[in-house]
Formats: C-alpha cells, sequence, structure tokens
C-alpha cells in the first residue's frame, strides 16, 4: 500500500535542493512546479559548477531536450558527482527517438546508473531499443510528443528497467512504474496537461524531490505520479483551456491537501507479466 501522502508531507517539510539541468523550455515551468510543491529548484548547466552542484542537492535531473556538446559534458559530470555522493538522480530522455545526437546522448547517461527513468511511451520504447542495440534509425515519438500507448511500452520499461538498474516511469493516459520485477499503474492526471509544454520535464523535477526528500524510489516515483495527476485533475475543474489550465495547475500543487492525494489517487500493483 502507497500513501503518496507521506513523502508529500516530507517535501513540504523538507524543501529539498533540486539540481536540474534541463532544456530551454522546461526551465521556468520546471522551478515553478517545483517551488509549487514546496521544493526548492537551482537550475545549472555550466560544465564549470556540474558537479559541485550535483554534489550539494539533495537530488539531481538531467533532461537532454535541447542538448549541446557543452551540455552533455556538464550532464556526464554532474551524473557522476551524484553517483559519487550517493544522491538520486532522474534521467529525462526528452525524444531520444528523434536523432542520432540524442540516441548516443541518452545512452550514455543511462550508462551512469540513473535511479529513476522517465519519459512517455515513444522515449521509453526508443530508449530500450537504444541500450539493447537495436540502434533505431527514426524510432518513436514525433518530436518530443509520443505516438505509442503505455500499454505498448510496458516490455520495453521492464527491460529497460533490467537493463540500466533504474526505476523506469512512463507517462501518458495512464502512467506505468516499474522496476524489472513489479508494476504499478497510476489512473490519475487529464488531457489537458499534455497541452501545456514541459510539464512532464517538470513532473521528473517532482520525482526529483520525492527522491530527494528520501523516499525509497520504486514508492517515492509511484507517490509523485499519483499527485501530479490528482493536481491536473482538479486544476482542470477550474480551467478554461490550456493557458488558465498551466496557472490552475499550480495553485493544485501547492493547495493539494494531503488526505485527498490518498483518497483519490488511483494506483494498482502488480508483478511483471516474464
Ligand atoms: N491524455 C492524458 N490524460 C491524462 N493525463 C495525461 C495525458 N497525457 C499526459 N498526461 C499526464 O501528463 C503528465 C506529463 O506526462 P507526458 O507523458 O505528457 O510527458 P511528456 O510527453 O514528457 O511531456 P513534455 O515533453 O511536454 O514535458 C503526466 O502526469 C501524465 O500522467
Ligand atoms: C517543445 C520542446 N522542444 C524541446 S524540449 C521541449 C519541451 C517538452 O519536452
Ligand atoms: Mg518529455
Amino acid at each position: 500500500m502507497i500513501n503518496p501522502s507521506v513523502t508529500l508531507a516530507h517535501v513540504r517539510a523538507n524543501a529539498p535542493l533540486v539540481h536540474n539541468i534541463t532544456n530551454y523550455v522546461a526551465m521556468q515551468t520546471m522551478a515553478n512546479v517545483l517551488l509549487a510543491i514546496g521544493a526548492s529548484p537551482a537550475m545549472a548547466h555550466a560544465r564549470e559548477e556540474a558537479a559541485e552542484l550535483a554534489s550539494l542537492a539533495s537530488a539531481l535531473t538531467i533532461n537532454i531536450g535541447t542538448p549541446s556538446i557543452d551540455w552533455l559534458g556538464a550532464m556526464g559530470e554532474a551524473a557522476h558527482a551524484a553517483n559519487r555522493a550517493g544522491t538520486p538522480w532522474v534521467l529525462d530522455p526528452v525524444a531520444v527517438g528523434a536523432t542520432a545526437f540524442r540516441r548516443q546522448a541518452a545512452r550514455r547517461l543511462a550508462n551512469l546508473r540513473p535511479t529513476v527513468i522517465r519519459g512517455n511511451a515513444s522515449e521509453i520504447i526508443a530508449l530500450n531499443a537504444v541500450i539493447d542495440d537495436q540502434n533505431p534509425t527514426a524510432g518513436g515519438g514525433k518530436g518530443v510528443d509520443a505516438t505509442d500507448s503505455i500499454e505498448h511500452a510496458e516490455a520495453a520499461a521492464q527491460q529497460l528497467a533490467r537493463s540500466t538498474g533504474a526505476i523506469i516511469a512512463v507517462t501518458g493516459p495512464r502512467d506505468l512504474v516499474c522496476d524489472g520485477e513489479q508494476i504499478a499503474m497510476i489512473d490519475n492526471g487529464h488531457p489537458l496537461m499534455p497541452r501545456v509544454t514541459a510539464l512532464g520535464c517538470a513532473l521528473t523535477g517532482v520525482i526529483g524531490a520525492f527522491l530527494g526528500a528520501g523516499a525509497e524510489p520504486f514508492e517515492g516515483t509511484v507517490s509523485a505520479l499519483a499527485y501530479y495527476g490528482l493536481a491536473g485533475q482538479q486544476a482542470a475543474q477550474q480551467a478554461q483551456g490550456p493557458g488558465s489550465f498551466a496557472v490552475q495547475f499550480l495553485d493544485a500543487l501547492a493547495a493539494m491537501d494531503e488526505a485527498t492525494v490518498d483518497r483519490e489517487a488511483r494506483i494498482s500493483h502488480r508483478s511483471c507479466k516474464h
């Protein structure tokens, strides 16, 4: 039985510092989402300070949404520093199927022992193919958007969890979390969420904050997804469309009552099929 409110309360009480190397599109949204949940965001991508900041933080997140060679250097150094410090870190392999540059970057990062990898269904299918050396040339997704279903990604998530040792979180109309042995499905969320850019990227930060607050990685990831989806449902009740939804969403994250998360989280849990 997972109680998402336990970690949410820890985040609110301890305001973990989350270091994010994320894309230009997501930076402000992600920082605002982290502030709304009660965490303390730091967005920094200079190679000169990446390792130092990662080792100070309670959690690190790395997102390849707008990659460059310089940033990849900073990402590698930050991941190594987090590993040395025993700090959890989350990889967001944005649009990994789209280009050779992204495939190479994501392969390198996924092999640096991330605690969690979060992507949409197409990203997880593509990343698994890359790690499995199927090396897709034009695989998966339409740029940063998903074109595959969660159900379709389940086998890939399981294989990727086993090959990388990471917890795999696949998000979409339903979310799935797999550690290679067990699977949780989360049925919270709202169709307006993918109509606002970078809400997936920001969710990667929320997972980071939950891990940084001390959650066990599988439970912390499931808890973050349920809380986030539920905030989406609540925001949608007040919203007129994607614009007002974005504003309402921050308010819903901040106002979320802890008992409500436990009551309205729709989490189911089972063993992997194979
Ligand atoms: N159709 C949907 N119905 C309900 N919830 C959804 C839907 N699509 C996405 N979500 C929710 O939106 C959040 C972000 O997930 P999504 O899969 O859209 O990320 P993403 O594709 O990485 O987004 P981005 O790249 O824009 O940051 C998750 O909480 C997910 O559950
Ligand atoms: C739209 C977009 N392009 C690169 S990163 C990003 C944010 C959503 O992933
Ligand atoms: Mg994404």
